[in-house]
């Protein structure tokens, strides 16, 4: 019998697929005596750009190691793509990717050796045409098959995109994803994500000490300070809560602990 007519309507679907990109409670990183981390919380939606801002040893690599399941919190919880971290990290490491300019790939293998590599570690299909489809969309072609160890630190940078990008990543956690890179290419490369966030419905957190790309780039800001959360808004709140015309102007307020402007 067809039922279909009859049949209530199903309820929105619940559970992993419907859940934050990010979500952490309460997170807490002690080394001795720092508080690396101290009772951080925050969700991040799928398919927004969030920027995580914050002084030198404000607490941002330690969060993002935290998300990525790499260093064990203290204490507090973890989930990605939603499923906890690091229990559930073979369900989700697969459909996230990481990229810092300061982890190096093997120096004396080409750029194409180490995609490659990478490329098997995520299992990625058609994996000889990735490549080359990251190479011409990152203007890597040129340098395809130089070694690593050869390529100057703008080049890096960008091979280090390629290899963030190589399984096309649901969640794209980016350590200063345009050091290193002139102001034509970092340009070059914020299009790029931003372009990617919206073909791939994809969630990027992003740590970066460019406030001007956290502000053109980002729907959110969350500021850190000494291991805590300082503010956590639009790019465009936090300046006129500070009644500041740029990001810049508000980290220095923060950095040296002028007090905000007072909401009503
Ligand atoms: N493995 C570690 N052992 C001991 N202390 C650590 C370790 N990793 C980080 N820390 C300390 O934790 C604090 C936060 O460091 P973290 O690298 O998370 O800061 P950050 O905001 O990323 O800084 P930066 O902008 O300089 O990269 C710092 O005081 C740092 O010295």
């Amino acid at each position: 019998m067809d039922n279909s007519e009859t049949a209530p309507a199903k309820p929105p679907a619940a559970g992993p697929e419907r859940s934050a990109a990010i979500d952490v409670a309460h997170l807490i990183k002690l080394y001795k005596t720092t508080r690396a981390v101290d009772d951080v919380s925050f969700r991040i939606a799928r398919g927004s750009i969030t920027g995580l801002l914050g002084g030198n040893g404000a607490g941002k690599t330690t969060t993002i190691a935290m998300i990525m399941g790499l260093v064990l919190p203290t204490s507090g919880r973890v989930q990605v793509l939603g499923h906890a971290m690091p229990e559930g990290s073979a369900e989700v490491l697969g459909r996230m990717n990481f990229e810092s300019p300061y982890v190096d790939m093997p120096m004396r293998l080409t750029v194409r050796q180490n995609l490659t590599i990478f490329g098997r570690l995520y299992a990625v299909q058609n994996l000889a045409e990735r490549i080359e489809q990251l190479a011409s969309d990152l203007d890597l072609k040129e340098f395809l098959d130089r070694a690593n160890g050869k390529l100057s630190a703008g080049q890096k940078t960008r091979v280090a995109l390629a290899k963030a990008l190589i399984n096309q990543p649901e969640l794209l956690l980016l350590d200063e994803p345009t050091a290193s890179l002139d102001p034509d290419t970092a340009d070059w490369v914020r299009q790029h994500l931003a372009n990617y966030r919206k073909t791939h419905d994809a969630t990027i957190l992003l740590a970066s000490h460019n406030m001007l790309e956290v502000e053109r780039l980002c729907d959110r800001v969350i500021i850190m300070k000494r291991g805590r959360i300082e503010d956590d808004d639009s790019p465009d709140q936090i300046m006129a809560r500070y009644n500041r015309t740029t990001l810049e102007d508000v980290f220095l307020d923060v950095a040296r602990g002028r007090v905000r402007e007072e909401t009503p």
